[in-house]
């Protein structure tokens, strides 16, 4: 039975949600589920916004037909070619064989590298700045290059003011019927899932994010239609503010995020120590994760969110502990950057860790290291706690502006 939901007097939502899928893009769990949304416009002519998902297909397949209730399907806009967006361009063609595909000039060949299907008489190359006519609507092209892939666009419907926005301002996370912003609580219950996502998944390209962004912010934007999770049609400041600071690398909270690993719970204590004294020297936003049981999206996402973050690891073979190192290459490849970080340290014999993480940390941008060396051997000691207390004024003076 076909499930879809009227956007605008014109415009339906005829996508879908996946609460099988353990990991997104085999790598990001998403506990939450994942929505793939599809957008089907009505005029003179029909015009579907990208498609979905393979998990969802047959789901997306009753809604296009569904709402195109007898008519045929005249044209496929595809913001975005991954396959997530793509898998159902061959099933649309058996079913409405004289459809008509508009891309850009990187789109094209990426459906023959993925799919090799014969669409010739069918490709309908754009570029930024073009306009298409439905009839009553007008839409325009532009382009968003590595955000997140290089043939990444946003087609703006002139006359309803809609921006389809491919995956920028999507999140992780299963639709439930309320599928617009102003039906759920969004800063409660999204806006972590939504910063994993982004950070993890555009992070990177912030950039490229900005440029769109001066693209977009111009325009009088109604909705703002992704390809995944719920459709903004009131308050876009919002997310349109998350993604200027996000993509500017400027931290959301004045806070600290901790992250240790540790194998017999000293570090740990150590990491517990130092929460404790700057909750007492008033420091309210502490976040702090076992980097073990903790899914490196998560520890990349909250070093986005937080302004300061503390790193804590034992020393492993005159090495880094490898869950450290790879959250560690994680935050270089992702180009985290403007954080203030501490680094604690711990070895029983010779401890390396302490100095390797501050290189690491050395080797990304606009990073202010606020220790050097700090280094516990095997177990926190009294003698330590005056250093730690001076770390604790010198993040609680920052945060909180006083010790
Ligand atoms: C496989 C392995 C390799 C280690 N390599 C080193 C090392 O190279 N240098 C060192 O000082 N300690 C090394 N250690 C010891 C730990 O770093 C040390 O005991 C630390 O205090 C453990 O902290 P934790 O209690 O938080 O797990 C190693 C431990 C293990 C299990």
């Amino acid at each position: 039975m076909y499930c879809f939901r009227k956007v605008t007097a014109d415009l339906y939502w005829v996508g879908g949600s996946d609460r099988r899928l353990e990991r997104f893009e085999n790598m990001f769990p998403v506990p939450k589920g994942i929505a793939y949304n599809s957008y089907l416009l009505l005029d003179e002519k029909t015009v579907l916004f990208d498609t979905v998902d393979n998990a969802i297909g047959r789901q997306f397949l009753e809604n296009v037909e569904g709402v195109l209730s007898g008519r045929v399907l005249d044209y496929l806009i595809i913001n975005h070619m991954e396959p997530d967006h793509c898998s159902l361009i061959a099933d649309l063609l058996l079913r409405y064989p004289d459809m008509q595909i508009i891309g850009n000039a990187k789109t094209f060949p990426m459906i023959d590298q993925f799919y090799g299907m014969d669409i010739e008489g069918k490709k309908n190359i754009i570029k930024e700045g073009d306009t298409f006519s439905c009839g009553k609507h007008t839409l325009h092209f532009i382009m968003a290059p590595m955000v997140h892939w290089p043939e990444v666009m946003m087609t703006y419907d002139e006359t309803d003011k809609v921006l389809f926005s491919a995956d920028a301002f999507g999140t992780f996370g299963a639709l439930g019927g309320n599928i617009f912003n102003d039906e759920i609580d969004f800063d409660r219950d999204w806006l972590d899932e939504s910063r994993r996502y982004y950070t993890n998944i555009v992070g990177k390209y912030g950039v490229q994010v900005q440029n769109v962004l001066k693209k977009i912010c111009p325009l009088k934007i109604h909705y703002i239609c992704s390809l995944h999770g719920p459709i903004w049609r009131n308050n876009l400041e919002y997310i349109l503010d998350k993604y200027n600071l996000w993509s500017r690398y400027e931290p959301e909270v004045k806070g600290v995020m901790i992250a240790y690993a540790s194998m017999y719970g000293n570090t740990e204590n150590a990491a517990d120590v130092l929460a404790v004294r700057l909750a007492c020297a008033g420091v309210k936003n502490i976040a702090v994760h076992d980097i073990s049981g903790t899914h490196v999206s998560e520890l990349i996402s909250d070093s986005f969110k937080y302004s300061h973050l503390v790193l804590a690891s034992p020393t492993y073979n005159a090495g880094i502990y490898p869950v450290m190192a790879n959250y560690l290459d994680d935050m270089k490849a992702l180009n985290i950057q403007n954080r203030t970080v501490a680094v604690l340290g711990n070895g029983t014999w010779a401890p390396m860790s302490a100095k390797l993480i501050e290189a690491k940390i050395s080797e990304m941008k606009n990073m202010t290291l606020l220790t050097e060396n700090f280094a516990i051997k095997s177990a926190l000691k009294e003698t330590q706690l005056g250093a730690l207390d001076e770390l604790v004024g010198k993040l609680a003076g920052e945060i909180v502006g006083e010790a």
